[in-house]
């Protein structure tokens, strides 16, 4: 037997840190919501008690590394499955990108095998078990529109941002989402975005104040690690995006852009500065 997954990618709307918690993470109020570009998975039952994965992919791990691994290592212990899988991975969100390719995989893989072995594990059981895995996997098991609290697995769910163009450009560098925490100072932070404002705005569809209310405190370590993000994002609003943004830990940029008829010029004109450039739309 075989299922299909989709796994979206996520982009955070905005992006604020509280503190600095016991346990080493911090603590966040973020705004997240799916976009449209999203690896594909295939999952084939196996009669022996293994699990294999496989891509197209070059530039990632097939081993006990991958996400995609671990959230079938781990249903298959919790539930005590024997029959084993292969997880054939159609990566198109750029790796290690700030837009949690790896933690929808593992999101995808954890849906997927519920529904290939027939457990009926529940939503809200399974985003438990994807808090096992990583802070961004909770959301990515449901997806949507959410408010995310806690260290990123307390979720929200709020209604859609108004539909648009999403603008993503990836610059050709290597950002450590640990780093980036461990370099933020949670004390010293200059401006704290809004969530109640970012939920305000979408919840009354009104573009413009979403545009506004955009911001991540992430943004101010990883641009003062890599000034071409922030060359990235001067690109961008110069091309005329509506409103500008690094997602997660970044690198990536992402750009939201109403009218359609912008679209092209601002996709033309990054792919002067960068290789990996997608124009999608929003995911209601
Ligand atoms: C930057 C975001 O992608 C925004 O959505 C997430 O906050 C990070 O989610 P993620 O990549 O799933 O993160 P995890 O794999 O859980 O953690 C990676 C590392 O980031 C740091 N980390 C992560 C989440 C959090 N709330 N506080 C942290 O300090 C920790 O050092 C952790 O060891
Ligand atoms: N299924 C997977 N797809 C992509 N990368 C994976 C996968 N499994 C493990 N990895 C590893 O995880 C690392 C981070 O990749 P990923 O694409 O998930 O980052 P990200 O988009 O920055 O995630 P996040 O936004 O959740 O921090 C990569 O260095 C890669 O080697």
């Amino acid at each position: 037997m075989k299922m299909y997954e989709k796994a979206p990618a996520k982009i955070n709307l905005m992006l604020d840190v509280l503190h600095k918690r016991a346990d080493g993470f911090h603590e966040v109020e973020m705004i997240m919501t799916m976009v449209d570009l999203a690896d594909r998975l295939e999952l084939s039952e196996l009669k022996r008690d293994s699990i294999i994965i496989s891509s197209q992919a070059g530039y990632i791990p097939l081993d006990e590394k991958n996400l995609a691994f671990q959230a079938a290592r781990l249903i298959k212990d919790r539930y005590n499955v024997r029959s084993g899988v292969h997880i054939h991975l159609d990566k198109r969100i750029p790796v290690a990108a700030g837009l949690a390719g790896g933690s929808s995989d593992a999101a995808a893989t954890l849906r997927g095998l519920n529904r290939l072995w027939r457990l009926g594990i529940p939503a809200q059981e399974l985003q438990e078990l994807g808090a096992e895995l990583g802070s961004d996997v909770p959301f990515c098991v449901t997806g949507g529109t959410a408010l995310a609290t806690g260290r990123g697995e307390r979720l929200t769910p709020i209604a859609s941002p108004p539909q648009c163009w999403v603008v993503l450009a990836k610059p050709p560098i290597n950002v450590s989402t640990a780093e980036v925490y461990g370099r933020v100072r949670a004390n010293n932070i200059a401006v704290h975005p809004s969530a109640l404002r970012m939920q305000q705005a979408i919840e009354a569809g009104d573009f413009a104040a979403v545009c506004a209310g955009l911001g991540n405190v992430l943004e101010d370590v990883t641009l003062k690690l890599h000034p071409e993000v922030q060359q990235l994002k001067e690109a961008m609003m110069k091309l005329g995006a509506d409103g500008v943004l690094m997602s997660g830990s970044g690198p990536t940029v992402f750009g939201l852009v109403s009218k359609q008829s912008k679209v092209a010029r601002i996709y033309n004109g990054l792919r002067g500065f960068c290789k990996e450039v997608y124009a999608v739309r929003s995911l209601s």
